[in-house]
């Protein structure tokens, strides 16, 4: 089975629905606003209704205040609560036992050292997604992994990986990784936050053929 397509970063309806019918599993929303992605909660809950249950939310916070998540998640009503920055696993655990959402949890992979430390958020988190190391903003960067890292890896947990895929290497990716879930955001983009539809076309294309 071909792995999971997690299209990240969208900021309108039309790109929602593109997204949704060109076959992404996810989608993701980003609440931050130093992100050229981000949404404000309003918009944030609009295109979480618009997409209902025809695929799986995931909203992004980075290092939210207590006060920002709880506003942010009784807003969005998300699937999935993505924790993109050095959120604790004590906070992940408070928000799991908090709100009926799966608890993603990125990680930046430097060395090999990362997959040790990554492991505090064994049992909390339900999902490790590998991204880039956090450069000026934690995501979005357009940057990849070394991904050997992972060759061989035995994972105690979900996982997938994000950072730097695009259509003409997502495929390689997926068979140096074996990843069962791929994120991508800039590499489907014609600009920053502007989604491109042939270019989402093109990875799903590609994760397909996998
Ligand atoms: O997308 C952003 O602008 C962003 C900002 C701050 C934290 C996370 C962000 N995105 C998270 C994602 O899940 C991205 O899809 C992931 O980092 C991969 O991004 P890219 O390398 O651009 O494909």
């Amino acid at each position: 089975m071909p792995p999971l397509v997690k299209i990240c970063g969208l900021t309108t309806p039309q790109a929602v629905d593109d997204a949704i019918r060109l076959g992404a599993t996810h989608i993701g929303l980003v609440h931050y606003e130093p992100s050229q992605r981000h949404v404000d909660l309003k918009t944030a809950a609009e295109l979480r209704k618009r997409a209902g249950s025809r695929v799986k939310v995931a909203l992004l916070l980075v290092n939210a205040s207590q006060q920002l998540t709880g506003d942010a998640l009784g807003t969005v009503r998300p699937d999935i609560v993505q924790f993109h920055g050095s959120e604790t696993p004590e906070w992940l655990a408070v928000v799991k036992r908090l709100v009926p959402a799966e608890i993603w949890k990125a990680v930046g992979i430097k060395d090999a050292g990362t997959l040790e430390r990554m492991q505090k958020y064994r049992g909390i988190a339900d999902r490790i997604l590998f991204d880039a190391p956090a450069a000026a903003l934690p995501g979005g960067t357009g940057t990849r992994f070394d991904w050997s890292l992972l060759k061989n890896h035995r994972h105690s947990m979900d996982w997938g990986i994000a950072g730097g895929l695009t259509p003409d290497n997502v495929a390689q990716a997926i068979a140096e990784t074996g990843a069962p879930l791929v994120d991508v955001s800039s590499g489907v983009e014609s600009a920053p936050g502007v989604k491109d539809v042939d270019k989402v076309a093109a990875f799903l294309k590609a994760v397909a053929a996998c």
